[in-house]
């Protein structure tokens, strides 16, 4: 059967994935209709304003509107009654015992169960526990409906290009139902990647499997990062020679404060809770887990031993404070993790970052934000850099040295060369990386 296009489809939430869909889908030629419950938000992309900082959004959602093919409205039940397709892309924060949280899943599929137009196939895109497909399917309870598995793999700072070159494309069917499994695929008819189709439990299982394996990776990362600083080894040149090894590959292998963000740490622990009612002990995740707190204490010992011992009243001077460059998400970072145990410890935190213009209340609290990574660095008696935006590279060292009280620059994410910092006179220390080593995978040869 040839690729179908021009789908009626509407997208249930227009936050990073709702919005890079309903933005994709119809760049791809499809008719979309957008719904959001935040009308500040359905207002602002109505006039062609992007409401997240995504490379290529603005253009697509522009573009969308101005072809006609794109339409944002207020509330589920606006979106769906012409719909073929209709895309779920609601927040599944992690509720009070860890476990995913369906209630606004659930409150969207009551809304709409009515509305929905006979024939239409219902697409979990938001990231939900295994069985939530059959859960949501019994919920609507028509036999005239069908609900498909469709986890989505982008990356925020990657979004619009993750969506449209994707490493691959899941769908999942109850029993495997190959008739609404093959809609949901033709939607995506115009990219060039491989489609699995499977059941909807497996489907949901590879988006949860796939983020808990990046995350005890970084883990596994994070701690030979802290053997290598015992063993005066260099944690660059370790995964440089494990990416190497096809088997292992080179990305998602470098070390930081700990891996954050709006998915990994919720999806870890959502996946720990499936595994305890399935009555099963996933020891090897929990440990992931709780290495990656760890790994914020071992960042403030090393600030504390930076400043001589005692945070209490010491200014320090933090650059980036998203939960990693690229993006102005500030959900679950570990930056603010680090700031707020260094805040309570009784430190004095001037913080910049490219992505946060201004305070965000309750979130940034604690740390004063700065117009420039110069000004956190005033009287600092030490920078702690948290977040790996490239801009920070290129600061100039010697005036950063001139403007610090103290001497210690503390790079979480290994970003900076040592041997350019430690030339202004300041003290360099990274993770997993010896003091006096230059910077990083010095080749003898290179193949081809
Ligand atoms: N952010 C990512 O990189 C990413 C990637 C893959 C999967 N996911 C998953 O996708 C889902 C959505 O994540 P997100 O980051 O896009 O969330 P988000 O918070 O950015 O966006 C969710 C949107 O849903 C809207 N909303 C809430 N209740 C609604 C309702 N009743 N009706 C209509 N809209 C409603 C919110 O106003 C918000 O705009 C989650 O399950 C997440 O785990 C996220
Ligand atoms: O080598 C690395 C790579 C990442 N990180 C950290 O790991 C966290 C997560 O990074 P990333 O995976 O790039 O961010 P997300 O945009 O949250 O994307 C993840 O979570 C999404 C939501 O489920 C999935 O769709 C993506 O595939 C998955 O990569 C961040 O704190 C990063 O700084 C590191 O410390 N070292």
């Amino acid at each position: 059967m040839s690729a179908m296009f021009g789908t009626k489809v509407a997208v249930i939430g227009a936050g990073y994935v709702g919005l890079t869909t309903a933005a994709c889908l119809s760049s791809l030629g499809h008719q979309v209709v957008c719904a959001d419950v935040d009308r500040e938000k359905v207002d602002a992309l109505s006039r062609g304003e992007a409401t997240i900082r995504e490379p290529g959004i603005c253009e697509l959602v522009v573009d969308g509107l101005a072809s006609g093919r794109l339409e944002f409205v207020l509330g589920a039940s606006a979106a769906v009654s012409e719909a073929s397709v209709v895309i779920l892309c609601v927040p599944t924060p992690m509720g009070a015992t860890g476990a995913a949280d369906l209630t606004t899943l659930e409150f969207v599929v009551a809304e709409v169960r009515e509305l929905l137009p006979p024939g239409c196939v219902v697409v979990n895109k938001s990231t939900v526990p295994v069985g939530t497909a059959a859960r949501v399917a019994k919920l609507i309870d028509r036999a005239d409906v069908a609900v498909v598995s469709n986890p989505e793999f982008l990356r925020e700072g990657a979004a619009v290009h993750d969506f449209l070159n994707p490493d691959r494309i899941v769908v999942g069917s109850a029993d495997r139902d190959p008739a609404p499994a093959r809609r949901v695929a033709d939607l995506y008819g115009k990219l060039d990647t491989s489609v699995l189709v499977t059941d909807s439990a497996s489907a949901e299982m590879i988006k949860y499997a796939s983020n808990c394996y990046l995350a005890t990776r970084l883990s596994f990362v994070n701690t030979v990062a802290e053997l290598c600083e015992y063993l005066d080894a260099s944690i660059d040149d370790v995964t440089l020679g494990m990416g190497y090894d096809q088997r292992i590959g080179k990305s998602f292998l470098r070390p930081g404060p700990g891996w954050g963000g709006s998915c990994l740490p919720k999806d870890t622990f959502a996946l720990l809770r499936t595994a305890e009612s399935a009555g099963s002990d996933f020891a090897l995740l929990r440990a992931a887990i709780e290495t990656n707190l760890k790994q914020q204490d071992l960042v403030v010992d090393k600030v504390r031993k930076a400043v001589g011992g005692e945070l209490a009243g010491a200014r320090i001077g933090l650059l980036g404070l998203t939960f990693k460059a690229g993006t102005d998400d500030l959900r679950d970072s570990p930056a603010l993790a680090v700031a707020g145990r260094l805040a309570a410890e009784g430190a004095e935190l001037f913080g910049y970052d490219p992505g946060v213009h201004a305070p965000v209340p309750g979130v940034t609290d604690g740390v004063r934000i700065t117009g420039t990574a110069y000004h956190a660095a005033d009287g600092a008696a030490a920078i702690v850099l948290l977040t790996e935006w490239p801009e920070f590279r290129a600061l100039d060292w010697a005036r950063i040295a001139d403007r610090l009280d103290g001497r210690s620059v503390i790079d979480t994410r290994n970003l900076l060369d040592p041997l350019v910092v430690a030339g202004t006179g300041l003290s360099y220390q990274g993770i997993g990386r010896p003091a006096a080593l230059p910077s990083t995978g010095d080749m003898v040869r290179r193949a081809g």
